[in-house]
């Protein structure tokens, strides 16, 4: 029987990154995939998402400029955009099994599951292995509602062929607003069912209700708050659900989007010294688990900073380091961006803006993007808007904006706050193209 050193469980962007990092050490590596490899970022997150974006955001963009330059809007064809989404992403799995297979691994498909702490089992083949690491990322996070079975996962729209006339989605979160923004572009008529009065907790209050207001007045979204599904079922016309506060609603489709939990069940860590909890598993500064030889990184791990494919990659460039002795400090996460790829989109880096605008030693400045001195500094965007906070030395530590190009603009804020570049720097180093955001900032950083 092979053995190896480093035998990883998942094959997403974290583990890219640590391949990457490994590449020239030598060491024996073996990555298990239960699924598609490349995970979910590539086959059924990330890309496909915004591949389907570039449509959407073309067509609601012409849909804007209606009658302010533009004659006909621009019209979607699901049908179209959804086959062309399959023809683009179906080779992704195969080509990153090869390209892990070039940066020096052996692959297998299987489910993997700890059979002791050197030994874990694929299907039905063992597996002995020195070390291992645990990257098995999130899965939907079951409904435990009677006809939770009707409902699709974020995996199940991503290859939905025929666009559904109506459709609720339980949970409005990055998942449920994205695919919000998408199917409404579409032509689809979307209810979103939110079990709180506040979604998108991780982002600036006022930018989310903002953000509301546009999808609710632009794109036709029927917002319900406070609303939680307690029980679903198939009727002659799709699904009748019933809601908490005493509503039954009927719709073509329903989307569970009410959240991603640890991918942990199938791995049977109760056969080993690994400590987890609902949040995951747990590991220190180093991305050690409470097993010697078993580390973690990417979403499956408990942490607080945000579970992304950038986040994730970080965390397996770390590991590749630390394992090769190249690191020796703690893991120290960089400045993160987020962004929901809405319409329009939202994006924030730094600090939390709802707690600075409580804090007495900070300021923020809430400035309309779309007029005066900004005019224009995206697109023809009528709703930009951008929040900054400083800090007691005027120093930007935090910034949210709301805007067409918000995913990119939010890129300037992140060299800003983590190589702290004040006024001076900005203007005596760098000239910035024109007309941006970018150079707008000259005299306010
Ligand atoms: C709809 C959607 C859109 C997203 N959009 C964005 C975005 O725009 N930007 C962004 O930064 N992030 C986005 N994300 C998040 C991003 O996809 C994740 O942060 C990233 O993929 C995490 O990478 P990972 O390496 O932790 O594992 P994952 O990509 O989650 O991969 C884990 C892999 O492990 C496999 N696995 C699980 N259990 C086993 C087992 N027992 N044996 C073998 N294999 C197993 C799974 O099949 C899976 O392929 C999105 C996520 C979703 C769901
Ligand atoms: N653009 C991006 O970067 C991007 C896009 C998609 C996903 N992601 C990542 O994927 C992960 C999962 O995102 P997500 O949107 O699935 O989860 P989430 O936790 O962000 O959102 C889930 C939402 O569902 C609501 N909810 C929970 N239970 C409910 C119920 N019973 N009824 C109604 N509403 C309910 C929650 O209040 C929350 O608003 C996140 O970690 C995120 O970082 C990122």
């Amino acid at each position: 029987m092979k053995t190896y050193d480093y035998t990883i469980i998942g094959s997403g962007p974290s583990v890219y990154r640590f391949l990457v990092g490994m590449q020239g050490s030598k060491k024996r590596i073996l990555v298990v995939e239960s699924d598609n490899f490349g995970g979910i970022c590539p086959n059924a997150g990330c890309e496909p998402k915004i591949f389907l974006e570039g449509a959407i955001k073309t067509a609601l963009t012409s849909r804007d400029l209606l009658n302010k330059g533009i004659e006909s809007p621009a019209k979607l064809n699901w049908n179209d955009l959804i086959l062309e989404k399959k023809r683009v992403f179906s080779p992704v799995s195969t080509n990153n099994q090869h390209a892990y297979e070039e940066l020096g691994a052996d692959t297998v498909r299987g489910t993997a599951s700890f059979v002791d702490e050197h030994t874990i089992k694929v299907d039905e083949t063992l597996i002995t292995s020195d070390n291992f690491i645990i990257a098995t990322g999130l899965k939907p996070r079951p409904m435990n509602i009677p006809g939770s079975h009707l409902f699709l996962t974020s995996d199940d729209f991503f290859n939905m062929e025929d666009l559904p006339a109506t459709v609720a989605i339980i949970g409005s979160g990055y998942v449920g607003m994205e695919i919000a923004t998408i199917l409404s572009a579409a032509g689809s008529n979307v209810t979103m069912l939110q079990r709180s009065d506040r979604p998108l907790r991780d982002f600036d209050s006022r930018h989310v209700d903002m953000l509301i207001k546009n999808m609710k007045e632009n794109l036709g979204i029927d917002f319900r708050f406070n609303t939680q599904v307690t029980k679903a079922e198939k009727t002659s016309n799709g699904i009748l659900v019933t809601t908490d506060n005493g509503q039954n609603l009927e719709f073509s489709t329903v989307i569970n989007a009410t959240g991603r939990i640890p991918n942990i069940n199938a791995l049977n860590l109760e056969n080993t010294k690994v400590d987890f909890d609902k949040d995951g598993v747990i590991v220190d500064k180093y991305l050690r688990t409470t097993a010697s030889n078993i580390y973690a990184i990417g979403d499956v791990i408990k942490k607080d900073i945000p579970r992304l494919t950038l986040t994730a990659q970080f965390e397996g460039a770390y590991l590749s380091a630390y394992l090769l002795g190249k690191k020796k400090s703690e893991i120290h996460y960089p400045v993160i961006g987020k962004v929901t790829f809405t319409f329009p989109q939202l994006a924030s880096t730094g600090v939390d803006i709802d707690q600075a605008r409580l804090d007495p030693n900070l300021t923020v400045k809430d400035i309309d993007i779309s007029k005066g001195d900004f005019l224009y500094a995206g697109t023809n965007d009528y709703n930009a808007h951008l929040s900054l906070v400083y800090d007691q030395n005027q120093r930007i530590i935090a910034a949210s904006e709301i805007s067409q190009t918000a995913s990119d603009d939010i890129n300037i804020f992140i060299p800003i706050i983590a190589l702290d570049i004040d006024q001076n720097l900005w203007n005596e180093k760098m000239v910035m193209s024109f007309p941006s955001l970018a150079f707008k900032l000259r005299n306010i950083l």
